[in-house]
């Protein structure tokens, strides 16, 4: 299935909410924590039920299970295993990027069906090397019906820094979000939607519409929604009939200070915040079926 499709059927049924999972055992509740080698697992676990019903989407940061070493990255393959059985789209938030060889080591990684246990239906990737090296990304996403998130305008502070610098009267964000845009229009599914999209953080919403423009056919990743005090209203009306905008909490969803609190109550606060998450998306980003 093309991952516009898939973004598009997930929207309908259960939103545009993606449960960021950033498994820190700081932020957890004791009882999760108690064997630290079955900490990712169970963490994982306690989220997903939490969730059932309400996200149809889920963010791995990849750097939270390989802060666990090798059995970290075994964790997060288990991980991804147990989100797919329960029917959610898996993005995988690695940032990869590197020279076109390296590049098509990690879209074999992650992109290519059986390729290793770490395949996932999307990816987002860092274009800072320039447009070969993510060819070959495109080329997995187009062949095999996976997504692709090319870092365009990131949520935190210091973003500016760089992706705001104008350069031949145009900014470095919107030069990469001209090339997102191409690759959309070659990866294009049924429902007008390009396999490749942008990260365009939460965080900036009055750049996030004139990135729109530059990019009507491309799925947004907005990161930064709860703790990084993203806007959660102005970003999902970011979304166009084809380019839906898919707005990421992972904190704001799952961080306590409450670190007694019983798993039962953990997995409760877990529905609550999702479902006042979702309240406080633009009216348009919310299925018929959930809006009551
Ligand atoms: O621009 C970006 C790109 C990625 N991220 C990642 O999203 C989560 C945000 O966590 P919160 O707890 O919801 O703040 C984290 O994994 C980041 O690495 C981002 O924040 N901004």
């Amino acid at each position: 299935m093309h991952w516009g499709d898939t973004v598009k059927s997930k929207i309908e049924t259960v939103g545009s909410l993606v449960l960021g999972i950033d498994p820190a055992p700081d932020h957890a509740p004791l009882s999760l924590c108690d064997r630290s080698d079955l900490f990712l697992e169970r963490y994982v676990k306690a989220l997903l039920d939490g969730a059932e019903g309400k996200v149809g989407f889920v963010k791995f940061q990849s750097a939270y299970f390989e802060a666990f070493g090798s059995g970290g990255m075994a964790s997060l393959a288990r991980c991804i295993a147990i989100a797919r059985e329960r029917r959610m789209a898996v993005i995988l938030d690695a940032k990869r990027g590197d020279i076109g060889s390296t590049a098509d080591a990690y879209a074999r990684a992650y992109l290519v069906p059986g390729g290793s246990d770490l395949e996932v239906d999307c990816l987002t990737v860092n274009p800072f090397l320039g447009p070969e090296t993510l060819k070959p990304f495109v080329d997995c996403a187009r062949d095999y019906g996976k997504g692709l998130f090319i870092l365009v305008k990131t949520s935190n502070p210091g973003s500016g820094w760089l992706q705001d610098q104008i350069v031949d009267g145009t900014s470095v964000s919107e030069r990469v979000a001209e090339a997102v845009a191409v690759w959309a229009d070659e990866t294009i599914g049924d429902h007008g939607i390009g396999a490749v999209g942008a990260v365009v953080g939460a965080t900036y919403p009055s750049q996030g519409q004139r990135l729109r423009t530059v990019m009507p056919r491309s799925v947004f990743l907005a990161p930064g929604l709860g703790f990084q005090g993203g806007d959660p209203r102005a970003t999902s009306a970011l979304a166009t009939p084809t380019g839906p905008v898919l707005i990421s909490a992972s904190r704001g969803v799952a961080a306590v200070e409450d670190r007694e609190m019983p798993l039962d109550a953990y997995r409760a606060l877990i529905r609550s915040r999702l479902d006042g998450f979702r309240q406080t998306l633009s009216p348009a980003a919310i299925p018929a079926s959930l809006s009551g």
